[in-house]
């Protein structure tokens, strides 16, 4: 499988602050990733290098086979699906809930279109349907709950048929039973084989859906493991990964749990 993503060495400063020190990572077709790590880690910022939004200071990064830095990154960015509470904030609280989906291909087409083609609809009612939600497909999306609007989001990121999806904290906000829901729907769409490569960052290892095949684990910016997630995941790179004694319980259903580690005696 062809690198979606390759970083070599990619350090990212600010003033004396090291947010990336040296994080080499290949992001393959096919791969979803789970980015794990603390508050402050550097996740945030390792994903907008993914998203072409961040130049490094110092290493390489290719994305979609270029090499950032020799190429517009205007080209690149309809190629990757995002989202985060940052593109949340711009959408329009006033627009349908179809229209939002749809209007994500006539934002990279980058020209007027009052019409969209059957095609374009079809594909919005598909994607709906698959996150969950075509049931709000004319709903305004101020309207919509904190989890309804993540499934939106989704599918709007998966509208452009991206080569790479970068999900930053979807589950940030949501109560149990929004996250368990929204679990299932990235656990459908991680064993879609037409679904684009994928990383998803997360504090927690609760949010990890079955079917998510690497993790990489950040802590100060430095990596403290990666790799395929049933190698690498473990209780040992947990609590390197967040500084505290952690267990960790892999279950039958391929869900993750974990909590600090009781003192005995
Ligand atoms: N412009 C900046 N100057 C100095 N430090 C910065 C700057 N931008 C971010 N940081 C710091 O870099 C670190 C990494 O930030 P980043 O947002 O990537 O972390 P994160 O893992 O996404 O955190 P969270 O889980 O809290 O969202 C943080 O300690 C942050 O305060």
């Amino acid at each position: 499988m062809s690198a979606v993503l390759e970083l070599a060495e990619v350090t990212v400063r600010r003033g004396e602050a090291t947010l990336l020190d040296r994080v080499s990572w290949v992001v393959r077709e096919g791969e979803r990733w789970i980015l794990l790590g603390a508050n402050g880690a550097g996740k945030t910022t390792l994903l907008q290098i993914a998203a072409a939004q961040l130049h490094p200071t110092s290493g390489a990064v290719g994305l979609l086979g270029e090499l950032l830095g020799t190429v517009d990154v205007f080209e690149l960015r309809p190629r990757i699906g995002v989202s985060s509470a940052a593109v949340a904030e711009r959408i329009p609280r006033n627009e349908t809930v179809r229209d939002l989906v749809l209007s994500a291909s006539y934002a990279v087409l980058g020209r007027w279109r009052e019409e969209y083609d059957d095609v374009d609809h079809a594909r919005a009612d598909a994607l709906l349907r698959e996150v969950g939600v075509m049931k709000l497909a004319d709903r305004t999306f101020g309207t919509l709950s904190e989890g309804e609007r993540k499934r939106v989001q989704i599918a709007r990121a998966l509208m452009t048929d991206p080569e790479l999806l970068l999900l930053d904290e979807p589950a940030a906000g949501l109560d149990l039973g929004g996250r368990e829901d929204l679990v299932s729907t990235l656990s459908v769409l991680a064993y879609d084989p037409s679904s684009p490569a994928t990383v998803l960052v997360s504090h927690h290892v609760e949010e990890i859906p079955p079917g998510f095949t690497h993790v990489i684990m950040l802590r100060d910016g430095r990596v403290v493991a990666e790799g395929p997630i049933d190698d690498t995941l473990s209780a040992e790179t947990l609590s390197a990964t967040f500084g505290m004694p952690l267990t960790l319980d892999h279950h039958d259903d391929g869900r993750y749990a974990a909590r600090r580690k009781l003192r005995r005696g």
